[in-house]
């Protein structure tokens, strides 16, 4: 369905170039949902830009659903939808207006744009809304009248970036569920999220992005298993950090770590059996762990490993 090779995208600012996109490399296949999963700054977005024409590559090249994305944007474009993060419907209007103007802009005549929003309408439970003003909708049916007006010209492939940014937990869960039921319809999904629980319920396959890379590729259940064994994670006084990795690395098997100002997290083979012996060796050093867990490795521990950067902050993980 799209097949990426070596794009990149450098912006020139006034404090120089910068490099949002370096050279990245992928496929997507008919009937994934492939998440895009990075922090901010890490070029999702100006990745699905790329392969949606909205901004042309600086380098590389790509195919969407069979259309080039340098010689044949048109046809990349009536091929694509695409649903921007902030949304793109205006307040005032009427979300049946929005639907058909979007369709007749696609090139739909009147009928045929009045039927497919209301066949969105129904898919999407939206159904009865029509005559809403936007404004007056839920974040929830805002964000899926977006996903209707990228979905009306029936693209077989939709982008939806950072599709549930702003939506309470009960929304969110909602929206996945109609993010599922889009791909059981036949809809190829690429989506980008901040969110580490969003990329591993709804994901097929994930890439995880960082400064502009792909830095890991995989199922869900791939990105966890590349972490054996299992996670200790520790708060310490920020001053005793590297200490504590120290005399932790003298009484047990550390076969990874990361710190952060305040935690030490320790990649071990069996977890149990070594908090004991790490929690006396801390104390014999006076290092106090102001509280300590065990787990097996999530996608948030894999984010850590690859990138060396937690993905926590900002997200409802
Ligand atoms: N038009 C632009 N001009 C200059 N720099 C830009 C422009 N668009 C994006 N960038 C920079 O490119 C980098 C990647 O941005 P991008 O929006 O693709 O990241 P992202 O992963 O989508 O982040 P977020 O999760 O915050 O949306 C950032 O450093 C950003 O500041």
């Amino acid at each position: 369905m799209i097949s990426v090779r070596g794009l990149s995208r450098t912006f020139s600012t006034k404090t120089g170039p910068v490099d949002a996109v370096k050279g990245v490399s992928f496929e997507v296949r008919d009937g994934e949902i492939v998440g895009l999963l990075g922090p901010n700054g890490a070029g999702k977005t100006t990745t699905l830009r790329m392969i949606s024409t909205l901004i042309s590559p600086t380098a590389g090249d790509a195919t969407v659903s069979g259309a080039d994305l340098r010689s044949d944007q048109r046809g990349v474009r009536s091929r694509v939808g695409y649903v921007a993060q902030g949304g793109s419907t205006a307040d005032e209007e009427l979300v049946i207006d929005e639907l058909v103007l979007q369709a007749r802009l696609f090139g739909l005549s009147k009928a045929e744009a009045v039927s497919n929003a209301e066949e969105l309408m129904s898919t999407l439970d939206l159904e009865g809304l029509g005559g809403r003003k936007c404004k007056q909708l839920s974040g929830g049916q805002r964000r899926r009248v977006d996903i209707a007006l990228g979905l009306i010209h029936k693209p077989k492939l939709i982008y939806l970036d950072e599709p549930t940014t702003g939506l309470d937990p009960q929304s969110r869960a909602n929206l996945w569920d109609h993010i599922r039921s889009l791909r059981s319809r036949g809809t190829t999904i690429v989506l980008t999220t901040h969110y580490l629980d969003e990329a591993d319920a709804l994901c097929d396959r994930i890439l995880v992005m960082d400064h502009g890379d792909i830095v890991a590729e995989g199922t869900p259940d791939e990105l966890k298993r590349r972490i054996s064994g299992d996670v200790i994670s520790l708060e310490i006084d920020s001053g005793r950090v590297e200490e504590a990795v120290a005399v932790a690395e003298s009484v047990v098997d550390v076969r990874s770590k990361l710190t952060e100002r305040n935690r030490v997290h320790l990649t071990v083979e069996h977890g149990d059996m070594a908090v004991v012996p790490l929690l006396r060796a801390l104390d014999a050093h006076n290092i106090t762990a102001g509280s300590l867990t065990v787990k097996r490795p999530s996608l948030d521990d894999v984010f850590l490993i690859v990138t060396g950067r937690s993905l926590r902050e900002g997200t409802h993980s």
